[in-house]
């Protein structure tokens, strides 16, 4: 049993959105590697935070059953939010069906939620340790499917202004060149975190020290240490850390270089036309790569994911990457 669901990408590839069928009722949410809470906006966010979003009914569920007294509290790296309740549901992902899931119903959601209107939700991906509901920590989806799936997988195919794809269950190999190249993960702290073992800008040579990173299909970008971002944009004569624009920007017109991550014996290529981002509207455009903030990991982003094919292996605790 598997199960295959198209992911659309918001304007700028900000975020991408996948329909999730919860107790008979579709909404669309944001497919989250880094993170492990499935939450959606309901009845129970209030009126003024519901705006045009499509909103769960839980009292029109006829498999929907409450976790009394059970919360729920998140926060991204990014600084956004929501807390609420939670319940169980029939949750169905591209005809794969998960039963009694846990489903966590928003009273309050932060701004950047209110206003982003096509996102009704997250379908957390990461490790259920980093679940945040109590007083009993809740399974992701991906964990209670994984029982009923031939290969306990799901991979990630995400696209530039096209929609891409997630499957569970199951590797669709013409969806990716050449063979899959896997590196382990420890999962200790909840997320998919392995190591890059180094980096290259444009046809310059591989170096660098070795460092943690993350996959994490919920951040848009591609955010990394300092000391590698400054010689990124080393190479772009026009870069700069724009406060305005809240990170490095530069002129559209210039030629942005590729930046290759060297995974285990792969050179995970990142090509400059993902890494000229999006413009600003005054004749800079802003960069795919910022700062991870100096949080001591680099969380690969959009920006990453859309060039390569992503194996996220829970079975075997590894990730797997490939050209497309
Ligand atoms: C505000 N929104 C839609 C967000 C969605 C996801 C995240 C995130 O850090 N995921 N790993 C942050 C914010």
């Amino acid at each position: 049993v598997g199960g295959d669901v198209t992911a659309t990408p918001e304007s700028d590839d900000n975020e991408y959105l996948c329909p999730v069928t919860i107790g008979g009722q579709t909404l669309n949410l944001d497919f989250d590697s880094g993170s492990s809470d499935l939450w959606v906006f309901s009845t129970s966010t209030p009126s003024s935070e519901q705006q045009s979003h499509t909103i769960y009914n839980p009292a029109k569920s006829s498999t929907f059953k409450e976790l009394n007294g059970f919360t729920w509290q998140i926060s991204y790296g990014d600084g956004s939010g929501a807390s609420g309740t939670v319940g169980t549901d029939t949750v169905t992902v591209g005809g794969l069906t998960v039963k009694n899931q846990a489903v966590e119903l928003a009273t309050a959601v932060s701004s950047e939620f209110v206003t982003d209107s096509a996102n009704n939700g997250l379908l957390g991906l990461a490790w259920s340790n980093l679940n945040t509901v109590e007083p009993t920590q809740q399974q992701t989806f991906f964990a209670n499917a994984g029982p009923q799936l031939q290969q306990n997988v799901f991979t990630a195919d995400l696209r530039h202004d096209q929609p891409g794809s997630y499957d569970f269950g199951f590797i669709d190999t013409s969806k990716f060149q050449g063979n899959l190249n896997y590196v382990p993960v420890d999962n200790s702290q909840g997320f998919w975190q392995f190591t890059v073992d180094g980096y290259a800008v444009g046809d310059g040579a591989t170096g660098g020290n070795s460092f943690s990173a993350i996959a994490d299909t919920g951040t848009t970008l591609l955010l990394l240490d300092d000391n590698i971002v400054s010689d990124y944009y080393s190479q772009i004569s026009s870069a700069q850390n724009s406060n305005s624009a809240g990170g490095f920007v530069f002129d559209c017109t210039e030629d942005v270089p590729d930046l290759t991550l060297q995974i285990g014996d792969y050179a995970a290529v990142v090509p400059g036309s993902l890494l000229n981002f999006s413009q600003n509207g005054d004749g800079t455009c802003f960069g795919g790569i910022q700062s991870d903030g100096g949080q001591g990991f680099a969380i690969l982003g959009d920006v990453f994911l859309k060039a390569q094919f992503t194996v996220f292996d829970q079975g075997n605790v590894q990730l797997g990457f490939a050209p497309k």
